[in-house]
């Protein structure tokens, strides 16, 4: 995928989530966020076992391809490409990504997160298609997330060329900050998954970023 277009499919980037997520099964907290506007959609979750996961992988998998929307895994490789998603998302402690890039094929999309310049300067060398920055404004969602503020971000966006993508306790007061700090999109949990009206959470911020 050319860069320019995935800069656009990063725009909005919902990761969905089974305890947060208010009792509302995955796929259809992934039908609503859609619905709304997500430009892009995470399968994330700690506790599934591997065959479960891979099942909501496949099943989502054909929501996000129906509607043109890009599908990426969190963590799990194996279940990326076995259930055809579009990309795999690995944080710093997760399998590397030179390991990864061994066996994903062409086109598949590896997106790596970060918190400082160093570490975004090392994905960008080895071959990261995009970066999740932060925890940018300080979540709950994430118990060990580390802060790294609206400063941490500009840093890590002025010293790479990849996408990023901001992450970490971002709404709708303030992802316009995030924007300005260089992010091309957000990344959210409870800003949409926890909402009421995901549809109407994900239109709202998905105005907000277009
Ligand atoms: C878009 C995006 N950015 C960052 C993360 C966090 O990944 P990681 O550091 O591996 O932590 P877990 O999500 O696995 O707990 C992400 N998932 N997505
Ligand atoms: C999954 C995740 N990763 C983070 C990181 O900083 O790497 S923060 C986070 C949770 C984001 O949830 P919310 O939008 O509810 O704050
Ligand atoms: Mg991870």
């Amino acid at each position: 995928m050319k860069l320019l277009d995935l800069k656009d499919r990063l725009k909005l980037y919902v990761i969905l989530d089974r305890r947060l997520g208010r009792g509302v099964p995955l796929c259809d907290q992934a039908r609503l966020a859609i619905q709304g506007g997500a430009t892009a959609i995470q399968l994330r979750d700690k506790r599934m076992q591997g065959r479960d996961f891979y099942r909501a992988a496949l099943a989502i998998k054909e929501i996000c391809k129906e509607k043109g929307v890009l599908f990426i895994v969190n963590d799990r490789l194996d279940v990326a490409l076995t259930a055809g998603a579009d990309g795999v998302h690995l944080g710093q402690e997760d399998l590397p990504l030179e390991a990864a890039e061994k066996i994903a094929p062409e086109g598949f999309i590896i997106g790596i997160s970060v918190r400082t310049p160093d570490q975004a300067i090392e994905a960008e060398r080895k071959g990261a298609d995009y970066l999740g920055v932060g925890d940018v404004f300080g979540t709950s969602s994430k118990p060990d997330a580390k802060t790294i503020g609206i400063e941490g971000l500009k840093e890590v966006c002025v010293n790479t060329k990849l996408p990023c993508v901001a992450i970490g306790g971002i709404g709708v007061h303030n992802v316009k900050q995030a924007l300005q700090a260089g992010a091309v999109g957000v990344a959210v949990i409870s800003a949409v998954i926890s909402q009421k009206d995901i549809a109407g959470a994900a239109r709202t911020l998905r105005s907000l970023v277009s």
